[in-house]
């Protein structure tokens, strides 16, 4: 029997449980945790994401705003908005989702707003302190992704995970979570050599690469724990789906565990959000 990894349940568990370790932090010091999400532009997902990412914020207990700006906006405008985020003292966490319009530059933008308020993990402090394994704010598709396998597998010391994909976003950090868990890490990309033969020795397979479905059943070791990242729009018999860069079908007769698209990483990436706003929250409070 495969065991599907229920991202929605176990997202719903990790918020449920930092509602009130959020209601414990402003008894004691009177502060309520703030999160502000900015959007520039309006493409449709992004839009759904800022949208969930507000309402998780609320059930969480935290204080919320949402500032939408132009698909024109300039350079100056989106850093003005961020240097005024940095000095509010109500907001302990910044957001801007990515990604942006092609105008902005998106480096400028992480690395402008303050490495203790980026509730994602992508400013290089964050990015080096998670490296040297000693990060405090950690990207958050990654971390949910080590909640998943946790919470499937227990201690990971000695597996061997393979991660297909590089970016900054979940690649490179996925690996260096697994690695500071104890795993033998293998990266494959699009340059690799022998990528399904690699596939193949996991133990525990990370799939980011953002196609739809490449990973195919016969990839994966017998008993392996699969989790996809991919979150891909695809059109089947004139209907819009969403499905992960494995081929879920095929892949869930051979896994031993395996996350879905929907429902699987999607809501534990929110999740994760919302604890590093409260990570966040709690070192400003204790600088
Ligand atoms: N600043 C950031 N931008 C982006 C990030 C990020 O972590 N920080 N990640 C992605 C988008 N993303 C969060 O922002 C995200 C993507 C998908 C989901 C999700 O819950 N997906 C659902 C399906 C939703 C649907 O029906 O369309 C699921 O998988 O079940 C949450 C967050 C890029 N940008």
């Amino acid at each position: 029997m495969t065991l599907l990894i229920d991202g929605k349940k176990i997202s719903a568990a990790v918020v449920e449980q930092l509602a009130i370790d959020t209601k414990t932090f402003i008894a004691e010091f009177g502060v309520t945790p703030g999160l502000a999400v900015v959007l520039v532009g309006d493409d449709p997902a992004s839009q759904v994401y800022v949208r969930n990412k507000v309402k998780q914020a609320t059930a969480a207990g935290f204080h919320s705003t949402e500032h939408r700006l132009p698909a024109d906006t300039g350079q100056e405008e989106l850093n003005a908005l961020v240097e005024q985020l940095n000095n509010d003292p109500s907001v302990h966490g910044i957001l801007v989702q990515l990604p942006l319009p092609e105008q902005l530059n998106e480096p400028e933008i992480i690395r402008l707003i303050a490495a203790e308020k980026d509730v994602d993990g992508f400013h290089p402090l964050n990015v080096g302190a998670l490296a040297s394994g000693m990060a405090e704010l950690i990207p958050c598709t990654p971390m949910g992704c080590m909640i998943m396998l946790e919470k499937t597998l227990g201690d990971l010391s000695g597996k061997h995970a393979v991660v297909v994909g590089r970016s900054n976003i979940v690649g490179k950090p996925m690996a260096a979570l697994l690695l500071q868990a104890n795993c033998t890490v293998t990266v494959v990309h699009s340059r690799s050599a022998e990528i399904e033969a690699i596939c193949r020795q996991a133990d525990i397979l990370v799939a980011a690469v953002g196609r739809p479905e490449m990973i195919r059943g016969s990839w994966i070791k017998p008993g392996a724990t699969v989790i996809d990242v991919g979150i891909n729009a695809v059109e089947k018999d004139g209907k819009r789906r969403l499905v992960g860069d494995v081929a879920f079908g095929e892949a869930s007769e051979v896994a031993g565990a395996i996350s879905p698209v929907p429902g699987g990483v999607g809501p534990m990436t929110i999740a994760c959000l919302m604890k590093n706003t409260l990570t966040a929250a709690r070192q400003q409070v204790s600088a």
